[in-house]
């Protein structure tokens, strides 16, 4: 099956075909813990029905998935393997991870459009939890840009309503939002997550009356919120083009009035948003025709300087290599990696927590025995 899908070339992602019906590919975008796993996961089992979901997890350094992945980033590139290679920390490895995995756009663009004939209505995209490292790298923009050349795609952005109930963390959650509507040129839903626990229906009034969130603004004495005032009267020509919906993705709640917001998103597609896509895309076709540009003065190309860690490529039969393929397939000794990875962790862990119980013991010794003696001076 791999060599299957080793086999689909690059002319698989023909841009000369236009922008497909379907599937519909929903990039579920938010800040860390801000809830877009247990989303995803509801978004799925709500849509299953209707919409059959094809669905993608992008976040190579999650542990488990409480869904099953259609495309699992992690049965592509092995991210501890990357870290431990390129000698990178842990963001570094996320952010080269995905690089991997943007190498095989063309097959991964391929399986979407496979999908989309084997009937799956949507395609249903979870992202890592460090939103910038999608956001902001040259992977996320590559992923979320040839999605939108291909397929009708918008952006479902998951806010944490308990940790947004202050008007500065709200509006720094806006000015994030905000920032990927124009960056990303994509109709833009925000979920208002977790309202089992909090009632969204602040937000809504923070967004549309001014007053109000002046009045809450008030209570906070800071320079932030001096910035944060100046801030909302920016923000209200985003707030007008902004849908939103109150959800509880641990409950369900909010979720019929979800799918239907997102079927408004795709119609907006349809409208506003192809024909700049289209554009795209023929540029894109024009620049392919025209073949690579020549460097317009080889004599000042400059020379390449070696990065300080001496970085290498990793050697070629690493288990390093990058391979899309299915859940399930992933060869036994890259299994066997993590579980040796996951014993040492655990085995870690423990050692780590020995140590602990006895400094904890040694500790209580020496104060026993402090207060024994302080009493035998007493007597
Ligand atoms: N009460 C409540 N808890 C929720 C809800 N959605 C998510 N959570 C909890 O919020 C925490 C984070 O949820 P995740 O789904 O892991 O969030 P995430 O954005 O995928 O996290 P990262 O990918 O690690 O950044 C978990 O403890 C969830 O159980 C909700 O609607 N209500």
């Amino acid at each position: 099956m791999s060599a299957g899908l080793e086999d689909i070339k690059l002319e698989a992602l023909s841009l000369s075909e236009g922008i497909r019906d379907s599937p519909v590919c929903i990039i579920v975008l938010g800040m860390a813990g801000s809830g877009k796993t247990t989303f995803t996961r509801s978004l799925i089992q709500h849509a299953q029905q209707e919409f059959n979901p094809y669905v993608v997890n992008l976040d190579p350094a999650c542990r488990e998935v409480p869904y099953a992945a259609h495309v699992d980033i992690r049965d592509t590139v092995n991210y501890r393997e990357v870290m431990k290679q390129y000698q990178l920390g842990p963001n570094g490895g996320i952010v080269t991870a995905l690089n991997m995995f943007t190498t095989k756009m063309a097959q991964f663009a391929e399986l979407v459009r496979r999908a989309g004939e084997r009937g799956h209505k949507w395609c249903i995209i979870d992202t890592p939890g460090q939103i910038e490292v999608f956001t902001w790298s040259a992977s996320g923009n590559i992923i979320t840009e040839g999605l939108a050349t291909m397929f009708p795609t918008i952006v479902v952005y998951v806010m944490d309503v308990v940790r947004s109930a202050c008007p500065t963390t709200f509006m720094s959650n806006m000015l994030y939002a905000c920032s990927i509507l124009y960056k990303t040129r994509l109709p833009f839903l925000v979920a208002l997550n977790k309202i089992d626990l909090q009632d969204c229906s602040f937000v809504l009034d923070w967004m549309t009356d001014f007053e109000i969130f002046q009045e809450a603004l008030e209570q906070e004495q800071s320079f932030l919120s001096n910035l944060t005032r100046s801030m909302s009267l920016t923000l209200d020509t985003f707030y007008e083009n902004l849908s939103t919906c109150g959800v509880s993705a641990k409950t369900g709640v909010g979720f019929a009035q979800l799918l239907k917001k997102i079927l408004e998103c795709v119609t907006q597609y349809e409208q506003d948003y192809k024909p700049v896509y289209e554009k795209m895309r023929k540029e894109r076709l024009a620049e392919q025709a025209a073949g690579p540009k020549p460097a317009d003065n080889v004599e000042e190309a400059g020379v390449a300087v070696p990065l300080g860690l001496g970085l290498q490529d990793p050697p070629a039969n690493s288990g390093n290599s990058v391979f899309l393929m299915a859940p399930g397939l992933v060869p036994q000794s890259a299994d066997g990696d993590d579980e040796q990875e996951d014993m040492e962790e655990d085995a870690k862990g423990t050692a780590e927590d020995q140590n602990f119980h006895s400094f904890v013991q040694n500790h209580l010794t020496v104060q026993q025995n402090k207060r024994d003696k302080q009493q035998q001076n007493l007597k």
